[in-house]
């Protein structure tokens, strides 16, 4: 008993370890596995500085008036109309005289581009006056981590592609400048600790000549104090007419406080995700004693209905690993994806089982958010999902179930409950989104076909 008690501690300590809050971590996997706009259709709110300026907003690439090497590149990413976000952003941020913007929307909405394609259509000084002016950097932009930093270059490198006029330096560590260096690229992008040296200690930038200070993620930014406090350094140095461009896919008070701090007199636009439904999703419970009832009751759905592709989550990588060593055992094809991976391993592991490569995904919460795969029917909570208190994490449950049954598709659910406690969880599960998760029985096969059907 002791011994159990012990183990479960263990458990406990590793499953909250997993679910520390790694944002810059599961942004990156977003970005990394996402090769396409985020499917969903959305209400755009939009405030006004000055509300009697008319808003207008872009049904196409072309109205922007962009510079044709800009098009050309935007063409070339495969774009062919502006995301949402891009629409309503982009107008204002190229507006004349220059407009400050906070822009709240989902991952995988379009943010990035919108931005990059700002800072790419800059009217820079050292291209227009070439003679009379030094050239010198004009536009900052800081994302939380090295990694990010990298993502959001290549997209610069890549929708400017046909425009090799504006150059790009990366302000993120290990990169060394000899002493008195002046940088000249037109855009710096980088991570708060290197670009706030280089603006003040170092002075290979002169702030006082930014005219747009980007600031992407700014959910992920505030999560890291120091990043959060650096980025208000690097914004106090900046002229008071330069133009402050905040990003970020959450909203809350903390995001909403840093982004007043960061973004003077702002625009704002929020994009509103609607109501995420589990009307199609057909949700049952099993109940079994142990995790070995549990394993045997998932042998037998597989028996008994055809899975085209399924994730199962657990509490636990220890579960997580012993489940997919099982599962292997029994001829099945198992991805097993867990947090002590390195993001490119989760990337790789996404992407063989949106190829079909692999049938079953077996998961901790790592990969709850964000992924898209089309063929998953079945998603099985092996283990409900409950947060560090051990009271049901209501939102994880949505996002895991909502892996399935996506764009009106019909997809099931199965709920494994082992235990006095994990059924109060259930019914507070049930509660909370007012809807009867039926019992299944596991033993009856011809019940668990009909499920199917
Ligand atoms: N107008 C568009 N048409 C088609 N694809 C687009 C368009 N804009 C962006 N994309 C693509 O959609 C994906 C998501 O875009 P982007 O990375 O800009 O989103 P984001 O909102 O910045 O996400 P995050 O919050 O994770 O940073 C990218 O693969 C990008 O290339």
């Amino acid at each position: 008993m002791a011994t159990d008690s012990w183990a479960q501690a263990v458990d406990e300590q590793e499953a909250a370890a997993e679910s520390v809050n790694d944002k810059a971590a599961q942004s990156l996997l977003n970005k990394l596995i996402r090769n396409n706009l985020v499917n969903t259709t959305n209400q755009v709110e939009v405030l006004q500085k000055d509300p009697n300026s008319p808003l207008y907003s872009v049904k196409s690439f072309e109205e922007l008036r962009l510079k044709p090497q800009l098009l050309q590149g935007v063409y070339a990413m495969g774009f062919n109309r502006p995301s949402k976000i891009q629409e309503t952003a982009l107008p204002m941020m190229l507006a004349e005289p220059p407009q400050n913007l906070i822009a709240q929307s989902q991952s995988g909405t379009g943010k990035t581009a919108a931005f990059v394609l700002a800072m790419l259509s800059h009217k820079y000084k050292s291209l227009h006056f070439m003679h009379k002016c030094d050239p010198h950097n004009q536009c900052l932009c800081v994302s939380p981590t090295y990694e990010l930093a990298l993502q959001t270059g290549k997209v610069i490198e890549q929708m400017g592609k046909y425009y090799p006029e504006v150059k790009l330096v990366y302000a993120i560590r290990g990169q060394k400048l000899q002493r008195g260096t002046k940088l000249q690229e037109q855009i710096v992008i980088g991570t708060p600790g290197t670009m706030l040296d280089w603006c003040g200690k170092f002075k290979f930038i002169d702030p006082k000549k930014i005219r747009v200070f980007v600031l992407d993620e700014a959910d992920v930014m505030i999560a890291t104090q120091g990043h959060q406090d650096q980025s208000i350094r690097i914004q106090r140095m900046l002229p008071k007419n330069c133009q402050m461009l905040l990003f970020s896919a959450t909203f809350e008070e903390s995001v909403w406080n840093f982004a007043q701090r960061i973004v003077p007199d702002p625009n704002i636009i929020k994009l509103k995700r609607e109501e995420e439904t589990l009307d199609t999703i057909k949700q049952y419970y099993v109940l079994c004693n142990c995790k070995e009832e549990k394993f045997q009751a998932l042998c037998n759905i597989y028996g008994a209905i055809t899975i085209a592709q399924a994730m199962i989550f657990c509490h636990t990588r220890k579960t997580a690993g012993w489940l997919a060593g099982e599962l292997s055992r029994e001829g099945h094809q198992v991805a097993l994806l867990s947090g002590e991976m390195q993001v490119e391993q989760r990337a790789a592991v996404i992407e063989r089982f949106r190829d079909g490569k692999e049938k079953v995904l077996v998961t901790t919460n790592v990969c709850a958010r964000g992924i898209d795969v089309e063929q998953v029917s079945v998603v099985i909570n092996f283990d409900l999902p409950v947060d560090k208190d051990g009271n049901p994490d209501n939102e994880t449950y949505l996002h895991r179930i909502g892996r399935t049954g996506r764009f009106g598709k019909r997809g099931l659910a199965i709920n494994m409950v082992d235990s006095k406690m994990s059924m109060n969880i259930l019914n507070r599960i049930q509660e909370h989104f007012s809807k009867k998760i039926e019992r299944l029985d596991t033993d009856d096969l011809d019940e668990i076909e009909k499920i199917a059907g």
